[in-house]
């Protein structure tokens, strides 16, 4: 009997699996591949990829190695599209297809991740990743996606200028290194599921976050970067992906490393990436950023023709070449006997066994089938995405005129660009949003009278005639509120800044309204402007950030005025003061302070002039006390200074990594000691002298965000710092552990410290794979502002 039913099920699931391969799934029931070991549910991904790419002629599997690849048709392998965007929601692409109206019209649309990332709130993160797996997912089964995403874009965020900040969780690796641990969990559905809810690919690796600057362009830039820089600052966020979170891609950058163009590079997408991070899984891949195969030709030169540049970039080990280049220039490359078939059937097979564990052959098995329009934008997406522009809106400065209360009888004058936001709040990557609630629409559900004057932000003379119904506004008003800033018509992609300062009609405006005398809110909009303008006219009340909010930005930006909600967001980027775009080029890679070059350093832990907002920076309606557990000195080096071995703590250390290992979890008692009820971020920085001179400021070393603390009440946040977080690095890149004086701070202007000291010898974590050899001059180290004595020494010792 139960064979019968189970007989059954196996038709009825034949007819079912028959049905999704005429919505672009391969028929593993009745199609050609049906005996092929591909369609083997029972056997190893790995088998079932290579049994597929067996199957192909010489012919097809240099046709399949684009980014559109056009499938095998004598198999029944139908076409695939690998690019897909999904940076803050399911976003148009070349993958992704919105219909016009109806089913599939629109998808969820978050905050740009640098304001998500303003949040501190890894489990924030994970939940809105996975409303966006889940809709991607939804998309995919009616044919409208595919099943990989090129997102997260996790380049620290070093230089204010840069076009695509908006895209990254700011500029602390730490940070960028957690927040993408949370992200990628929650688009791949964990760290290892039998079927991955999709695959995600951390780009761009590595050292890319230049757009155009000074003559130098993303394709041809060749980023110089030092063994300690490198290893500190721009590869955690892409450990924390291969390693840590086993994400399903990667994306090597336009840019070149020290001389070799990372799609070209076999010590980075090798030794690095796959041998010294574990990246060893067949069933993953590296996609390079879209025409960056061509890029090695030229404008890099780094090979003599194309059929080598083509042949390098797959050797080098990328296994998917965005664009039509691989597709037009293999064939000739392999005429010409530059590579071994054996290259090619390994990046088909990568891909393809990623499919594979994406379910893409197992018809009606995969437990997201059932997804439909229905799961896309649900009540839960909507709260999760106004949630999330609420968290991480950032209150500046506050005179005490927030939280506002707004009433039916009150007039607003609502003045500047943003004011009327739609697509605006979206910044870039983003899809189709179901609505998008701009800062007017959420003045207007406040019942108040509302004057609109979207003025635009950037240019013009505001005495002139134009301009006068601002003034005329301003006058009948109760309250003033100016939404302006940056948008992406300043910084984006192909695009970065050439100033961070407000634009003088924006300061004109500003300054005129504020002579009005009435309660005035500033709403600083897309990336940092250095604000001091702002903050020291007495006559602004208050000051908020608010990044690319995302489709209920608005209404997330006035809850917070009227105090609906409290404000805890916490900036996760320097706001430096205008000049310092003048005291360093974007080309220096460098983050260390350098007396000859003059640069002062760059980002809070390195830093040394005065920021006009502080990394980390972001007020309260509130005041909180934070104790560290039991032990409370009232400044760094003060007493309470307990001492660890070092061959203690590594005696207990177990990991494989050893950088993994606990050192020890604070626990942290927060209490909210004044009026209102809100949510804490918990950071905790590391300072002192340890390891290597210069020492870093401080650093960030954990952090969590604490929900909902009513007043008077007490919550307490466990702060897990690991060995790998208390080491620093070397000259040569390695990690290591070394005694000598530590203190842990909570928050930025410290409310508790506790001091230690870390006694015996240094013990390397990590040892870091030199690449084979010297690649570029020494006099090339000059040109990017290194020290003489520095550059000598690393050409010493052969290595970079
Ligand atoms: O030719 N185009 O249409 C085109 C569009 C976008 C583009 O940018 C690149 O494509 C994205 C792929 O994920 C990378 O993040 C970005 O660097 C590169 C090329």
């Amino acid at each position: 009997m139960s064979t019968i039913i189970g007989a059954a099920i196996l038709v009825l699931a034949g007819q079912a699996a028959s049905q999704l391969a005429g919505r672009g799934f391969p028929d593993c029931i009745n199609g050609p591949l049906k005996n092929n070991t591909v369609c083997d549910l029972s056997a190893d991904p790995l088998d079932r990829a290579t049994a597929l790419i067996n199957a192909f002629t010489l012919e097809e599997k240099l046709n399949n190695t684009g980014s559109t690849s056009p499938g095998v048709p004598r198999l029944g392998l139908p076409p695939y599209e690998w690019w897909q965007e999904a940076l803050h929601g399911v976003a148009s692409s070349p993958g992704v297809n919105f219909s016009d109206s109806g089913d599939f019209s629109y998808a969820t649309s978050f905050p740009e991740p640098i304001l998500m990332g303003a949040a501190f709130d890894d489990d924030l993160i994970n939940a809105v990743a996975t409303v966006v797996s889940t809709e991607a997912r939804a998309f995919n089964n009616y044919q409208r996606a595919g099943l990989d995403f090129w997102t997260p874009n996790i380049n620290p965020y070093k230089d204010p200028r840069w076009g695509r900040g908006l895209e990254t969780p700011g500029e602390d690796p730490y940070h960028l290194s957690s927040y993408v641990h949370a992200l990628i969990d929650g688009l791949q559905g964990g760290y290892d599921p039998k079927y991955k809810r999709i695959v995600a690919t951390c780009k761009h690796f590595v050292a890319y976050d230049m757009e155009s600057w000074n003559g130098n362009f993303r394709y041809q830039w060749d980023a110089h970067i030092n063994s300690q820089d490198l290893v500190e600052y721009y590869m955690p966020p892409f450990q924390s992906c291969a390693r840590d979170s086993n994400v399903g891609a990667f994306m090597c950058s336009y840019n070149a490393l020290n001389g070799v163009p990372t799609c070209a590079d076999p010590w980075l997408l090798g030794d690095v990436l796959r041998e010294h991070w574990g990246w060893t899984d067949e069933q993953q891949w590296v996609t390079s950023d879209c025409d960056a195969v061509q890029n090695i030709f030229l404008p890099h030169g780094y090979n003599e023709t194309r059929e080598e540049a083509a042949a390098q970039a797959l050797i080098a080990g990328t296994d998917v070449n965005c664009g039509t280049y691989y597709q037009n220039h293999l064939p000739a490359a392999y005429e010409q006997g530059l590579f071994d078939i054996s290259v090619l059937d390994q990046a088909l097979v990568r891909q393809y066994s990623s499919l594979v564990r994406l379910g893409y052959f197992d018809g009606l098995a995969v437990p997201y089938r059932n997804l439909t329009f229905a799961d896309v934008n649900t009540p839960h997406a909507q709260q999760l995405a106004h949630q999330a522009a609420v968290e991480g809106i950032t209150l500046l400065k506050n005179d005490g005129t927030l939280p506002m209360q707004i009433t039916s009888n009150m007039t607003i004058a609502l003045i500047g660009d943003w004011a009327n936001a739609t697509t605006q709040m979206q910044g870039n990557y983003f899809g189709i949003a179901p609505y998008l609630h701009s800062p007017y629409y959420a003045a207007t559900q406040t019942g108040a009278t509302v004057y609109l004057a979207g003025v635009p932000g950037g240019q013009g003379d505001p005495t002139t005639n134009s301009w006068l119904p601002v003034w005329d506004y301003a006058e009948k008003a109760d309250v003033i509120i100016y939404v302006g800033g940056v948008d992406i018509s300043v910084e984006s992609e192909g695009m970065d800044r050439v100033n961070i300062d407000w634009t003088g009609t924006q300061l004109d405006i500003i300054g005129q309204l504020a002579m009005y005398g009435k309660p005035m809110v500033v709403m600083q909009m897309g990336n940092q402007l250095d604000s001091t303008p702002i903050v020291s006219n007495a006559n602004i009340s208050a000051l908020i950030w608010g990044g690319y909010p995302g489709q209920d930005g608005g209404v997330a930006l006035f809850d917070i005025l009227q105090g609906i909600a409290a404000p805890a967001g916490r900036l996760p980027v320097t706001q430096y003061p205008a000049d310092y775009i003048t005291q360093i080029p974007m080309t220096d890679m460098s983050l260390r302070p350098n007396a000859t070059s003059g640069s002062p350093g760059r980002t809070y832990q390195w830093y040394t002039g005065d920021a006009v907002f502080e990394y980390g920076y972001g007020l309260h309606y509130t005041n909180f006390s934070a104790e560290i557990g039991g032990s409370s000195p009232s400044s760094y080096g003060s007493s309470s200074n307990t001492s660890y071995s070092i061959s203690d703590l590594m005696s207990g250390c177990k990991e494989k990594y050893l950088d993994r290992c606990a050192f020890q979890t604070f626990s942290v008692d927060v209490k909210n000691t004044g009026s209102v009820a809100s949510d804490y971020v918990t950071l905790g920085f590391l300072a002192g002298q340890h390891g290597p001179s210069p020492y870093p400021i401080k650093r960030l070393v954990a952090y969590q965000r604490l929900h909902n603390i009513a007043a008077g009440q007490q919550q307490q946040a466990a702060l897990n710092v690991t060995l790998g977080s208390l080491a620093r690095v070397d000259d040569y890149g390695n990690t290591v552990l070394y005694p000598g004086d530590y203190a842990l701070m909570i928050d930025t202007q410290p409310l508790s410290f506790v001091n230690f000291t870390l006694t015996g010898d240094e013990v390397m974590l990590d040892k870091w794979p030199q690449p084979p050899t010297p690649r570029f001059q020494e006099t090339d180290y000059f040109v990017g502002g290194y020290g003489s004595t520095y550059g000598e020494k690393l050409l010493i010792n052969g290595t970079i």
